[in-house]
Order: structure tokens, then sequence, then C-alpha cells
């Protein structure tokens, strides 16, 4: 086991997948800004809009805008800053726009003293080799994520989604400071869901993991800050750093 990765505030980002605003503020007004960050999505934010996002910032959270950009240069650079004006915390792109798309977002961002973390998605998890073959990619969705997490660093980027069991050979790869921000996790004894390949919060420390993208487990809970506090003593195990 290798030491855990130090990061600032809470690791835990919980997946805001609902369809409008007032079913996330239910969730949201249970949760705590000291204990977790927040995830808004293509359909929460296409149903509820840059207005919910801030609201949610003027709460106090951290906000990841997870829009996955993925358009030519000029049009991902300008989508970026908006991001960045609306005073979101992570925003993220599609590796497979490649470096020149990456680098104009990543130069949109240097012009703010605060700017948000910026990571790009590499291969999503939905993604087998076959899947991949279709699109032109003759390699195993492993290798494909290591050779585009190498062009997201070589952009300037901040990390990359991916899935925790990607994380170890990404770490060694890419360094301590290269972010990884991981769905697929499931606290032990948690259902499954449509999660294919789970990892579990303690599991994710141990690979390398910066940040948890967490859902259904917290927001399907009866009561969700009890399933906070589960996957935090969880994580805790393994040193909160
Ligand atoms: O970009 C993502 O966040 C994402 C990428 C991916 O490859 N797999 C994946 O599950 N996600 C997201 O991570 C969240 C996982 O939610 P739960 O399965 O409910 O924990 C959802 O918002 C997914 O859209």
């Amino acid at each position: 086991m290798s030491q855990p990765i130090a990061v600032d505030g809470p690791r835990i980002l919980v997946a805001l997948d609902f369809p409008d605003a007032q079913a996330a503020l239910a969730l949201v007004e249970q949760l705590d800004p000291a204990r977790c960050r927040l995830k808004v999505g293509k359909e929460l934010f296409v149903a509820a809009g840059p207005v919910f996002v801030r609201q949610l910032i003027d709460q106090g959270y951290d906000v990841f805008l997870d829009l996955k950009f993925h358009d030519i240069p000029n049009t991902v650079a300008s989508a970026c800053r908006a991001a960045a004006e609306l005073g979101v915390w992570m925003v993220n792109v599609h590796a497979l726009g490649g470096s020149k798309m990456m680098r104009a977002a990543r130069e949109a961002l240097a012009e703010f003293p605060n700017r948000p973390l910026l990571i790009a998605v590499t291969v999503l998890t939905s993604h087998d080799a076959e899947s991949l073959a279709e699109i032109g990619l003759q390699e195993a969705p492993a290798a494909a994520v290591a050779r585009l997490a190498r062009l997201v660093d070589a952009s300037g980027l901040d990390g990359v989604v991916c899935s925790a069991r990607e994380a170890a050979l990404l770490r060694e790869q890419r360094g301590p400071d290269f972010k990884l921000v991981c769905p697929g996790i499931r606290p032990s004894g948690a259902v499954q869901d449509d999660q294919s390949r789970i990892t579990t919060p303690a599991d994710a420390i141990d690979l390398g993991v910066d940040y948890m993208v967490i859902g259904r487990p917290i927001t399907r809970a009866t009561d969700p800050l009890a399933a906070l506090a589960k996957i935090e003593k969880e994580i805790g195990k393994r040193g909160k750093a």
C-alpha cells in the first residue's frame, strides 16, 4: 500500500443525477459543504442551468461541472472560460478532442487567478475493446486510457476521470500531482446498481485516487448524511489526508 494522495478539502464528489433543481436541492439541503463537493452533469445542467450552479456555489459548495466538452478548440476554450466565470471548482473536456483543444482550454483558464481544475475524460467506462474498435481505436481500453492520459498531461491539464482500477498504473506513470477523479465507487456492502467494475472507498485510496464521484449510494440513501459518514469512516481507515 502506497501513501494516500493528500487533497485539500473533501474527497467525495456527490453526483447530483437529478431531473430538476427541486429534486437536487432536497438532497443538497441534507448535505454539508465541509464534507462533500457536488458534481453537476448534463441532465441537471440542461434542466436547471447556470443559475442553479451559482446557487450551489453561493451555499458554499465546490462544484464540478461535468459537461465533458468536445468541440473545436475555440468553442471549448470559450465554454471553459464561461465555466470559470460561473465560479466552478472543476470542469472537464474529452481527451479525444486532441491536444490543440486541450491546450486552448488550459490557456483560456490561465487568465483566471483562482481557476477551476481542468481534467479530461480519457475512455468512458461504458466502452469495451469492441466499441473502441468500432470508432477506430484498435487497442485495449486500459492501453487507450494510459496513452490518452499521457496526452492530457503533456497538454498541461490537471488530471483525468478514470476508473479506480486504472488509478494505480496512472499514478505510477503520471506522478503524484496528476489528479485522478474516479466514479464506480461502492462502499462495502452497498448495491452495485449498473456499475460493472466497482471499487470500495478504502481500496480507491490505496490505488492512489484523489477524488471519488459517488452518486446513488448517497443520493438514494434514506439518510444521505449517514451514508456519507459511513464512506468517510471507510476512507478514514486509510488516512484521511
Ligand atoms: O464522468 C463521470 O462522472 C462518469 C464517467 C464514467 O466513466 N462513469 C460514471 O459512472 N460517471 C458518472 O459517475 C456517477 C456515478 O454515479 P453512481 O453510479 O450513482 O455512483 C454518475 O454521475 C456517472 O455519470
